[in-house]
């Protein structure tokens, strides 16, 4: 079996662990990493990575079996993704959940007639959490299922902040509510709003003559990212966010508590603690690229999800050795 071509599209932290990730797979290379920027300015992990203009890459097509889009959700895929996916079959960790239905649309208007297969919003959230409800709620028909997320980095969110004119750098923690997580653990089955469940914390390195009041209502009244929530912004110096912000830890869980039988409680849970937001995230992605390789081989073409891929289709492993070791 020849191995797996993957192209990186986009070279930020996903792009950094994608490239990580490849290196693990036994069925995998990297045929090269496509930038906006100037490919000299862009420094791989590895010393004989090649890196190209991304707009040369369609004199690739040949040269990669799947690319994986590292894009901000906010700003890069929208246009990337449809664009990508008319060349290329693709996997990217679209989170704007609000427009996932809309992207999805363009998505398969691009792969379709092109017969490539496009999976769209792989990662933990969405992706193996939404993995995780769907399971919650078709086994325990009768329940309520929470998602709480941190204290760790929304890379989501840290981008989205980046991109806004005046910002030249930006983090943002998710913080849940203990309260409210101790609530659902103690099996009240609150109804809990957005807003009860998580506040957003963001740290903003201003470019030189930027306003930062400006900044700040424009964070806190984002729709799809903050409007909904209890928000702080604090202004810092890039000192202070290369020595205090550098490392992207996150995490989070899904529960669902549901009742079977004459109301026996049963509860499910799923949790994640991640050293590295886009490391974890970046593996998520590597694996479903093996996944859509074989989607697209075996003919299935267009937008995909992680609802639509078989989990064996994920491993390096054949159905037969899989089959030995469901125990
Ligand atoms: N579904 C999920 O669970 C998750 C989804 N995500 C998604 O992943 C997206 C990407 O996150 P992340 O990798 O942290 O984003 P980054 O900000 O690190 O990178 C986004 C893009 O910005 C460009 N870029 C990166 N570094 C620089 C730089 N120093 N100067 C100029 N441009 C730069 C790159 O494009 P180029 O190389 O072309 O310049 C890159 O593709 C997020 O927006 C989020 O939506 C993230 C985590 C989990
Ligand atoms: N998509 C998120 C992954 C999780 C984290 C999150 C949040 O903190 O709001 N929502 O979903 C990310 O970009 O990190």
């Amino acid at each position: 079996e020849p191995k797996i071509r993957i192209g990186i599209a986009g070279y930020g932290n996903l792009g950094k662990g994608v490239e990580f990730a490849i290196s693990q797979q036994p069925d995998m290379e990297l045929a090269g990493i496509f930038t906006r920027r100037d490919p000299d300015s862009v420094h791989p992990v590895g010393d004989r990575v090649s890196v190209y203009p991304l707009a040369n890459v369609e004199d690739y097509t040949e040269e990669v079996d799947v690319m994986i889009l590292c894009g901000g959700s906010r700003a890069d895929l929208p246009e990337q993704g449809p664009a990508l996916a008319k060349l290329f079959t693709t996997v990217d960790s679209f989170d704007t959940h609000a427009k996932i239905p809309e992207y999805f649309d363009a998505l398969e208007e691009a792969a379709k007639p092109a017969g490539t297969t496009a999976l769209l919003s792989v990662g933990w959230d969405p992706g193996l959490f939404s993995l995780n409800r769907l399971y919650g709620e078709t086994v325990l028909a009768d329940g309520v299922t929470y998602t709480f997320w941190g204290k760790g980095l929304s890379q989501g969110h840290s981008d989205a902040v980046r991109r806004i004119e005046g910002v030249k750098n930006a983090v943002q923690y998710t913080i849940p509510s203990d309260e409210a997580i101790s609530k659902v653990r103690a099996g009240e089955q609150p109804e809990l709003s957005t807003r009860e469940k998580h506040v957003r914390e963001c740290y903003v390195v201003l470019k030189e003559g930027a306003d930062a009041a400006a900044v700040e209502e424009t964070i806190v009244t984002m729709p799809d990212y903050f409007a909904d929530y209890d928000t702080t912004v604090s202004f810092i110096s890039e000192d202070e966010m290369q020595q205090n912000h550098s490392s992207m830890p996150h995490g989070g869980f899904v529960i669902r508590s549901g009742k079977t039988g004459n109301g026996t409680n049963q509860v499910m849970e799923y949790s994640l603690t991640l050293d590295s937001n886009p490391e974890f995230t970046s593996s998520v992605l590597t694996a479903y690229a093996r996944a859509a390789h074989r989607l697209n081989k075996s003919g299935q073409h267009g937008a995909k999800t992680v609802f639509d891929v078989p989990p064996g289709l994920l491993s390096p492993k054949s159905p037969a050795q899989l089959r030995k070791e469901l125990l």
